[in-house]
């Protein structure tokens, strides 16, 4: 069999933007007379490979400025990259940030033409389709409005309308979906999945994590401009939340040592070392387990200064990072000992009714002022063999039977 053509070829690009700063008052007395401002290189993008194949659907994920606007733009051809090259193949329609693609001056009507006709159309092709593009964005009352007085929510439905009737082969949309309402982004969400069965290629911007693993079956995760993990939407995925852990932890670190700087009360120094799963009775350890057993979750935690008042908490987690149960001894009525050197403590779940599928076991200590002080989100995992009865993250004995009459 061979693989499908590539369609997006993005070739060792790098892409640096030059930021200008206000320059500290001592520089501006030393430089006296010249410009107020410096300029620094900044790279937004380094190294980047990846080839994207036709009828994929990719999701570009990472942490608040790591580069996917920017890789997005530059496979739409709205920036050009500063090294390396980008080839693309077909028809593009693209929804890219607010504020791109349309003028504010024109109304949507002749935005619509406007659009369409950049995209390829021609205004016959585009008389054509004009009122299924107005009837899918559901605001025929303002067509004749200039989109400066849109919304962003009435924005996004007519830009993503023209993307989606102009019949494009590749289609990039980019996180602004996400001002649509709820029923819109549905709608958005269904359109293309449509694409998908037509075997259109599609590259998705989103900090969605979920609407990753349910639409992409690739996704790429971007951090400082470079590609940190291609592959398999859940094993991507895992790499991004390791990242935002390590992110998460890192800030709890400076805000501790902030505190220690400022003479500021700083939460004592404490970890989770780990978790073990075990039998009920605590006699083996345990990775598989059926709907409805029970398991032990034994807990390691270490205390470097004495751990007064806090709280111990757990729970599982879907591979996506979605809780599906937790809890904490406060939850539990449990009074916590001072702690300090190493602690273990076993939480008992019996008749666990989860649906087949694989979780991960999260353990966090905490202030009783509800201030994290550490928290390991994969301390342990957790397999669950399913009866193929049901679906989803709850085991339930269904019966089903007709009604009489
Ligand atoms: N025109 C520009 N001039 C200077 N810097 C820019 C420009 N466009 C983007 N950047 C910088 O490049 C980096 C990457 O931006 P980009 O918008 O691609 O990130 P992102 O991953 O899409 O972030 P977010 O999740 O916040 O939308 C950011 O640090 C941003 O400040």
């Amino acid at each position: 069999m061979t693989s499908p053509p590539t369609v997006i070829k993005i070739d060792d690009v790098s892409k640096r933007f030059v930021i200008r700063k206000e320059k500290s008052l001592k520089e501006r007395v030393v430089n006296f007379g010249r410009s107020n401002l410096h300029k620094e290189d900044f790279w937004a993008l380094r190294n980047v490979d990846v080839e994207i194949q036709s009828g994929s659907t990719v999701g570009l994920v990472g942490p608040n400025g790591s580069g996917k606007s920017t890789l997005l733009k530059m496979i739409g051809g709205i920036l050009q990259p500063t090294s390396g090259t980008v080839s693309l193949r077909g028809r593009l329609a693209a929804l890219l940030e607010l504020g791109a693609g349309f003028h504010p001056d024109l109304t949507g009507r002749e935005n619509v033409y406007l659009n369409a006709s950049i995209l390829g159309l021609s205004r016959q092709q585009t008389d054509r389709y004009f009122d299924a593009i107005v009837d899918f964005s559901g605001i025929e009352r303002f067509i004749d409005t200039q989109v400066k007085f849109y919304s962003s929510g009435m924005y996004v439905r007519l830009a993503f309308s023209v993307a989606v009737h102009v019949d494009p082969d590749v289609l990039l949309v980019d996180e602004v979906l996400a001002v649509g309402d709820e029923p819109f982004q549905r709608k958005c969400l269904e359109r293309i999945r449509g694409f998908q069965h037509e075997g259109r290629t599609i590259v998705l911007v989103t900090h969605g994590l979920d609407q990753v693993a349910e639409f992409c079956d690739r996704a790429i995760v971007l951090e400082h401009g470079q590609v940190m993990a291609d592959g398999a939407p859940r094993e991507a995925l895992r790499v991004l939340r390791a990242d935002f852990e390590a992110i998460r932890q890192d800030e709890v670190e400076r805000s501790q040592e902030r505190a220690e700087t400022t003479g500021a009360a700083r939460p004592p120094r404490a970890r989770v070392l780990g978790a073990q799963l075990l039998t009920p009775d605590g006699g083996e350890p345990l990775t598989t387990i059926e709907p409805g057993d029970a398991i032990r979750v034994r807990v390691q935690i270490q205390a470097d200064e004495k751990l007064e008042d806090w709280v111990l908490g757990m729970g599982l987690d879907t591979p996506l990072g979605a809780v599906v149960y937790g809890t904490n001894t406060t939850l539990l009525g449990a009074r916590l000992d001072p702690v300090i050197g190493t602690a273990s403590f076993d939480f008992v779940l019996p008749d666990l009714r989860l649906g087949e599928g694989a979780y991960a076991v999260h353990v966090a200590v905490a202030g009783t002022n509800g201030l994290e002080i550490h928290r390991m989100s994969e301390a342990s995992h957790l397999e669950v063999r399913g009866s193929g009865r049901g679906q989803g993250q709850l085991s339930v004995d269904t019966t089903f039977s007709p009604v009489a009459g």
